[in-house]
C-alpha cells in the first residue's frame, strides 16, 4: 500500500459521507463498508477520522483484516512507512549455542558436522507456550529437521493467505472451492499423503520444499497439522478426507495396470476418490457388510448392489474404494473394489450432519453397477486385510488433526482470554481460566509426544510390521486425542461464552470445531472400540514377544 496519511489527513474523513479509521498505523476507507458491517454503522461513526486500534481488536481477530486489507486499506500513517524504511546494515545473528556448566546436567554443545537435529530450529509462529509443537518454539527435535521447517512455513503461507480467511464462508456454503483441491494436487501435496514413501511415479510436481528422497512420514503429519490450524474438520475432510483414505489402497494393493491409468489424475488433484466402507446397519464392526457383488458367469466383472452411509467426498467422488461382500459371512467373505462413476448406477446424495460441514458427506447407492475384475483391489475375500492395513493411516490423520483442533481451541482461548475484561481483569487473571487452559495444555503435550513417538515406529518399522505391532497403540491413541479434543473444545467454549455460541467472529473457530468433535469420536473406530482394541491387540502382540503376566 503505497499512499501514506498524516493523523490530521485521516482526521478529515470524519463524516458517514467519507468514513476513514486507523487500526495500527493502516488508514481504512469505511464509507461504503459502514451499511455491510455486522457490527453496525454508528459505532464505526463513533470513531471517525480516529484511530479505533483498540476498539478493533477487542471486536474482532486477526483473520478480519486478513480477509478485508485488499478491499479497505487506502495507505498507512506516514509514521509507519518511516519505521519500516530498510535498516542500513544486516544486523549479525546471534547463535546461541548451549554449554555445559560445572556441577549441572546440560546439554553438550553441538559440534560442527554433527546431525543437524542436535541444534535446535529456529523460533517460528506466535511463540505462544503449546499453541505449536515445541519444536516450533526451538526446542530439540530428533524428528523434525530444516526439511520439515521449510514445509511448514510453504504450507502455513498458502493456509494464512488462501485458506484461512474464507474458511467462514466455505463452511456456511458447505462447498471448499475446486481450486484449492486443485492446488492439493499442483502443490504436490497429495502425493505426499499416502503413508510412505514420495511416489514420483505418479506425480508430475513434486512439493517444492522438500525433495522426494527426503520425504519421510514426519512431513506427511506437518501437511495435515498445518492444514487442520485452519480449524475446520470440514475443510480437512475435503481436502484429504476421502483422498487419504481411499487411495492408499489403490497405491497398496491395486495392479499396475489400475493404478498406472487412474493414480496420477487423483494426485494431480483432477479426479477425486473416496473410501466406502461404512453401511446403514454396519459401521465399527465392518465383517457385517451387506453391500454385494456377484461375479458373472464369464469371470469378468462383478454386479455390484447396496448401500454406503457416512462417506466422505462421496458427492465429488470420480472413485469408490468400496468394501463388498463376495463370499459368505463374516471377513472371510469381503473384497475390495474400486468402482468408477462412470460405470453408470452409482448415485450419491449429500448428508446433512453435524459437524464437517464442508465436507460432503454423502449417502451411496450401487445399483447393478458393472465393474471389472481388474478394478479388484487386493485378493478375492481378502480384503479385510486391505481395510485392516488402512485403518492405522486413517487413525493417525485423525489423531493429527485432533491434537491440532485441541491447539486451535487453546490457542483461541488463551488469546481471549488476555484481551477480554471482567470483574476489572483480564480473563487469564482469574486462576480459574488458567486451570482450564492448563489442563488443556497438558492433555495436548501428552498426545503430541505419543503421536510423534508411533510416527517414528511407523517410519523405521515399515508397513507389515507397523500393522501388526502399532494397531493398539494407535488405537489408544486415538481415544486420547479425540477425548482431548472434545475437552479443549468445551473448555474454549466456557472461555469464550456467547462468542462461540454463535456461529461466526471471534469465537466462530471455536463454535465450528465445538460440531465437529463427533465427527471425530466416532468414525474410524469410536473411542469405546478404540479403547478395548488398545488393550486386546496390545496384549496379543506381547503374547507372542513372550510376555509374562
Ligand atoms: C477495518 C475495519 C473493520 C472491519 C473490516 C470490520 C468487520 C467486522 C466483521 C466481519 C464483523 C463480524 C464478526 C467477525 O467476523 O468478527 C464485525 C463485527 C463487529 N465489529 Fe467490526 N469491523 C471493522 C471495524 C470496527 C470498529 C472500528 C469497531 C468498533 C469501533 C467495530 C465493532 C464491531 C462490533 C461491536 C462487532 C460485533 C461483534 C460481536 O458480534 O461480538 N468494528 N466487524
Amino acid at each position: 500500500m503505497s499512499q501514506s496519511f498524516s493523523t490530521s489527513d485521516v482526521a478529515s474523513h470524519n463524516s458517514t459521507e467519507s468514513l476513514w479509521i486507523i487500526v495500527d498505523e493502516d488508514v481504512y476507507d469505511l464509507s461504503k463498508f459502514q451499511d455491510e458491517h455486522p457490527g453496525g454503522k454508528k459505532i464505526l461513526q463513533r470513531v471517525a477520522g480516529k484511530d479505533a486500534s483498540k476498539q478493533f481488536w477487542k471486536y474482532h481477530n486477526e483473520g478480519i483484516l486478513k480477509k478485508y486489507k485488499k478491499q479497505l486499506q487506502v495507505g498507512s500513517l506516514d509514521t509507519k512507512a518511516k519505521q519500516e524504511e530498510p535498516p542500513q546494515q544486516e544486523e549479525k545473528k546471534i547463535v546461541v549455542k548451549p554449554s555445559p556448566e560445572p556441577g549441572t546436567v546440560s546439554a553438550e554443545p553441538a559440534q560442527d558436522g554433527e546431525e543437524e537435529f542436535d541444534v535446535p530450529l529456529d523460533t517460528y509462529g506466535d511463540l505462544i507456550p503449546y499453541a505449536d509443537p515445541n519444536w516450533y518454539q526451538s526446542y530439540y527435535s530428533p524428528y523434525f529437521k530444516q526439511s520439515h521447517a521449510d514445509l511448514r512455513d510453504e504450507v502455513r503461507k498458502w493456509v494464512d493467505e488462501d485458506i484461512m480467511p474464507n474458511v467462514f464462508e466455505w463452511d456456511e456454503q458447505r462447498k471448499i472451492p475446486d481450486e484449492i483441491y486443485k492446488a492439493m494436487g499442483e502443490r504436490g501435496y497429495l502425493g505426499g499423503l499416502l503413508g510412505g514413501e514420495y511416489p514420483t511415479e505418479f506425480v508430475k510436481n513434486t512439493v517444492k520444499s522438500v525433495s522426494p528422497e527426503k520425504w519421510d512420514l514426519f512431513h506427511e503429519v506437518l501437511i495435515t497439522d498445518e492444514l487442520s490450524r485452519a480449524g475446520s474438520g470440514g475443510l480437512v475432510w475435503n481436502l484429504i478426507g476421502g483422498f487419504g483414505i481411499g487411495c492408499p489402497p489403490v497405491t497398496r494393493f491395486g495392479s499396475k495396470e489400475l493404478k498406472e491409468r487412474i493414480i496420477p489424475g487423483i494426485l494431480a488433484g483432477d479426479k477425486r476418490i473416496c473410501l466406502a466402507i461404512t453401511e446403514p446397519d454396519a459401521g465399527s464392526d465392518v465383517a457385517n457388510l451387506t453391500c454385494e457383488a456377484k461375479l458373472t458367469e464369464d469371470g469378468k466383472h462383478y454386479i455390484v448392489n447396496g448401500e454406503k452411509k457416512w462417506i466422505t467426498n462421496g458427492v465429488w467422488a470420480d472413485y469408490f474404494t468400496t468394501a463388498v461382500r463376495t463370499g459368505g459371512e463374516g471377513m472371510n467373505g469381503i473384497s475390495v473394489l474400486l468402482i468408477e462413476r462412470e460405470f453408470g448406477g452409482v448415485s450419491t446424495r449429500k448428508m446433512d450432519c453435524q459437524g464437517v460441514w464442508s465436507s460432503g458427506t454423502t449417502y451411496v447407492t450401487f445399483e447393478d453397477v458393472k465393474v471389472p475384475v481388474g478394478n479388484l483391489i487386493g485378493k478375492h475375500n481378502k480384503g479385510f486385510r486391505v481395510i485392516m492395513t488402512n485403518f492405522n493411516h486413517e487413525r493417525i490423520g485423525i489423531i493429527i488433526q485432533c491434537i491440532r483442533f485441541s491447539r486451535v481451541c487453546y490457542e483461541e482461548a488463551m488469546k481471549y482470554a488476555n484481551k477480554r475484561r471482567t470483574f476489572g481483569k483480564r480473563l487469564y487473571d482469574h486462576p480459574v481460566i488458567r486451570l482450564k487452559l492448563a489442563h488443556m495444555a497438558r492433555q495436548i503435550e501428552a498426545s503430541w509426544s505419543w503421536l510423534e513417538n508411533l510416527i517414528y515406529q511407523c517410519q523405521k518399522m515399515g508397513e507389515v510390521e507397523a500393522m501388526l505391532k502399532l494397531g493398539g497403540a494407535i488405537a489408544g491413541l486415538k481415544a486420547q486425542s479425540t477425548t482431548t479434543f472434545e475437552f479443549c473444545a468445551r473448555e474454549a467454549s466456557q472461555i469464550f461464552g456467547g462468542l462461540s455460541y454463535s456461529r461466526g467472529g471471534q469465537g466462530g473457530k471455536v463454535e465450528r470445531l465445538y460440531r465437529d468433535v463427533r465427527a471425530y469420536a466416532i468414525p474410524g473406530g469410536s473411542e469405546e472400540i478404540m479403547l478395548d482394541l488398545s488393550i486386546r491387540q496390545a496384549v496379543r502382540v506381547h503374547k507372542s514377544l513372550g510376555m509374562k503376566l
